[in-house]
């Protein structure tokens, strides 16, 4: 795996977390996107070489709401950047973690992005992301 990412922050309500976060971090969002697939509206920050990926749902059946629900609002993934994600699943999958997906699906930013159960990577939901060639 390469560099970190980004980091996944779950949030209730992304246009008051995105003043929040530009505060924090002294520069806004430079982009927001909606992921159907995921029933998530993203919003990123960039930060150095890595980025922040605020998280909202968009339905009651988003991985985001049901975390909302357990947990609140915070860290709810890291994200690796890798460069062969069917390779890396396949490496992790023999490593004995188990995968989510079977198959890259698209996330946002054009990336190919795959997660593993935090049940198998020490309580931390792992996404990869591989940028689409
Ligand atoms: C924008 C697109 C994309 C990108 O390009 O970057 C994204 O980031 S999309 C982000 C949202 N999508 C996902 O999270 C997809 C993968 N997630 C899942 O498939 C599910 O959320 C899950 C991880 C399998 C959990 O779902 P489920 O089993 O239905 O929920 P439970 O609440 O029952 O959780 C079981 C168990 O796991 C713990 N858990 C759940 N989420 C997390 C988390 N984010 N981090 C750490 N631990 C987590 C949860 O607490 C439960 O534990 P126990 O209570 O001990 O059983
Ligand atoms: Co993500």
């Amino acid at each position: 795996m390469d560099k970190i990412e980004h980091i996944g922050i779950a949030v209730r309500d992304l246009e008051k977390s995105n003043d929040l976060y530009a505060k924090l971090l002294g520069k806004s969002h430079y982009k927001m996107e909606e992921v159907l697939s995921e029933g998530v509206r993203t919003s990123f920050f960039e930060v150095g070489p890595n980025k922040i990926e605020l998280l909202e749902a968009t339905s009651v059946e988003s991985p985001i709401a049901g975390f909302l629900d357990k947990k609140g609002e915070g860290i709810h993934h890291i994200a690796f950047a890798v460069d062969d994600i069917v390779a890396e699943m396949k490496r992790l999958e023999s490593e004995g973690f188990k995968l989510l997906n079977k198959e890259p699906k698209l996330g946002a930013d054009n990336k190919l992005v795959a997660f593993v159960h935090p049940k198998t990577a020490g309580g931390v939901l792992v996404e990869l992301c591989q940028e689409r060639k």
